[in-house]
């Protein structure tokens, strides 16, 4: 084939541009060709042997894959439905008591977020989405903390007034799938032969995000539109609860576009940065995006869980390699560093321009979802 053939797939991995050829036929690899499903009800079991068990098929879809279906969860249906009827709502609200908690009043990067506000791609209109998120707070006594926060800390959540409704039914969600996110990460530590507890104090007070979206149909795909552009997460790993309309697309090897559509009941649980950082690569934090040409209105609420602020995570024990020096990272810093770069316009950056097409092209920019 001749090098001007060869189609490219353009992306935003680990904060950086990067392309990937698209492989057929004969050139193909070996690479997944759908979403696993794993039934995690075990991780629940008393039995360690169990644990171990369903943590063995977790590491193999996270080597392999990045991504899985979590089947028989313990968030109950009954809070995912009460969310999203409260989620679609909240959407439904006129412009104006939305912008009231518009994302740029928020040193903290939490609130609302208008179309094409964040621009993952480069190229285009901006992200063809709606969001709104919150995340942990000291301040909010629905945390739950045993001890009350430091005066120094700051606030970081805050909510419309128009829709009082929206936080009690939020948090109730929060709660839910906080305790199911931790009881996740004892099993990811099993996945790497580690303690099970191994990552416990590292996420004691993790930082969370609850982020609801809403992504209007777009006709096809196309050079000015896309829901969210190419990327991977930023998180240790997040859980995505789509409702009925199938949008999201994972990226194998060959550079071919894999369907994860909704699955009644479960979670798309996927790889991070982070966790992907820590395990040198061992589990995979694999590119995605979404791209919603089924022509209803699609919504989703991805729940982003990452350790405590303050910790500062190196290469785990089993995933060490010679010769690789990997320094810890502060979570909290490349959290927010990765959270700011995409929000260009955000007063924080100070009135930075956005990145320009050729640069993206021609050097490493930084953008997230
Ligand atoms: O809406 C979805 O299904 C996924 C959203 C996503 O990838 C993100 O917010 O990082
Ligand atoms: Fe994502």
């Amino acid at each position: 084939m001749a090098v001007s053939d060869q189609e490219y797939v353009y992306y935003h991995a680990g904060g950086k541009r990067g392309s990937r050829p698209v492989l057929r036929g004969a050139n193909a690899q070996e690479t997944f060709e759908s979403i696993p499903v794993v039934d995690v009800s075990r991780i629940f079991s008393s039995n360690v042997d169990e644990r171990k068990k369903v943590a063995t098929e977790i590491g193999k879809a996270c080597r392999d894959v990045g991504f899985f279906y979590a089947e028989n969860h313990d968030v109950p249906e009954s809070v995912i439905d009460e969310t999203f009827y409260a989620i679609k709502k909240f959407f439904a609200m006129p412009l104006e008591d939305k912008m009231e908690v518009h994302l740029h009043k928020s040193a903290a990067l939490r609130g609302y977020e208008p179309l094409f506000e964040t621009k993952m791609e480069g190229t285009g209109r901006g992200d063809l989405k709606e969001a709104f998120s919150i995340g942990d707070d000291p301040w909010d006594p629905e945390q739950n903390l045993p001890h009350p926060p430091h005066p120094s800390e700051p606030k970081c959540n805050f909510w419309p007034t128009a829709y009082p409704e929206l936080r009690p039914c939020m948090y109730e969600y929060y709660t839910r799938v906080l305790a199911f996110s931790r009881k996740l990460m004892q099993a990811f530590a099993l996945a790497l032969d580690l303690p099970e507890t191994y990552f416990d104090a590292a996420t004691s007070f993790p930082m969370v995000g609850v982020r609801i979206l809403h992504y209007p149909p777009q006709e096809r795909q196309s050079a000015r539109d896309i829901g969210i552009g190419a990327h991977t997460d930023y998180s240790f790993f997040t859980l995505v609860q789509q409702e009925k309309v199938a949008a999201l697309q994972v990226l194998n090897a060959n550079g071919i576009w894999v369907d994860a559509p909704p699955r009644p009941r479960t979670y798309v649980v996927n790889v991070g940065d982070f966790l992907s950082r820590i395990t040198n690569g061992a589990f995979k934090s694999t590119v995605h995006r979404v791209l919603n040409t089924s022509g209803a209105e699609r919504y989703s609420m991805p729940f982003f869980f990452s350790p405590n602020r303050e910790a500062t995570l190196d290469i785990v024990p089993t995933c060490r390699m010679e010769g690789v020096d990997e320094k810890g990272v502060n979570a909290g810093e490349y959290f927010m560093e990765r959270l700011r770069a995409a929000r260009w316009q955000h007063p924080s950056n100070q009135g930075k321009p956005p990145p320009k097409v050729q640069d993206l092209a021609t050097s490493e920019v930084t953008v997230s979802a």
